[in-house]
């Protein structure tokens, strides 16, 4: 299965909790296939809190959806996410944007991500490593702006 994934965080070393979701996603069956640069953001959703640090991901793997969100879901506990506030404020949170064509509405899983077209923060670094892709809405990711203040950021 390929897929993407968005990741941000916007608690603590934010560049460290990034990387090292990477790391452990490709250490439990994750093969990264192309990361986009972490981009800044000004906090989605309305909630006060810090500016996010956000990236995504496009990876392959033999992990079925469910698996691969229980693989997200541990990365995220061993690596402090509490979860508190909705929408609220956190080390790293590891959201499945796109598995495929999958369109699912489990009570776990939904899949395309429900907000994917509406966060300017995923849209972003998807545009950087897929400009061409056509989004499961059947909108091309070149024309679908999002919204919110994203911008570059200069790394770890
Ligand atoms: N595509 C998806 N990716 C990740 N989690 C999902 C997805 N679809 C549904 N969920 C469910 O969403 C639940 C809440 O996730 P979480 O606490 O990370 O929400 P959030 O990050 O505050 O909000 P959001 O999902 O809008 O980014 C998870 O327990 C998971 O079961
Ligand atoms: N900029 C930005 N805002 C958010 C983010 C995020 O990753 N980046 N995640 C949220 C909950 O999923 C809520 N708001």
């Amino acid at each position: 299965m390929n897929a993407f994934l968005g990741l941000g965080g916007n608690l603590g070393d934010r560049g460290f909790y990034l990387r090292e979701a990477e790391e452990r996603l490709a250490r439990l069956g994750v093969e990264i296939v192309q990361a986009s640069g972490i981009y800044v953001s000004k906090p989605w959703g309305g909630i006060a809190q810090p500016d996010f640090w956000n990236m995504v991901l496009r990876v392959r793997t033999s992990l079925e959806p469910l698996e691969l969100l229980r693989v997200c879901q541990d990365i995220e506990l061993g690596l402090g996410r509490e979860r508190q506030i909705h929408w609220g404020p956190r080390t790293i949170d590891i959201d499945i944007l796109i598995c495929d064509n999958i369109v699912s509405a489990g009570p776990e899983l939904i899949l395309p991500h429900p907000y994917l077209e509406e966060r300017a923060f995923v849209l972003a670094p998807l545009r950087e490593i897929a400009p061409e892709l056509i989004l499961p809405s059947g909108r091309p990711l070149r024309e679908v702006q999002g919204r919110g203040e994203v911008w570059p950021g200069d790394g770890a």
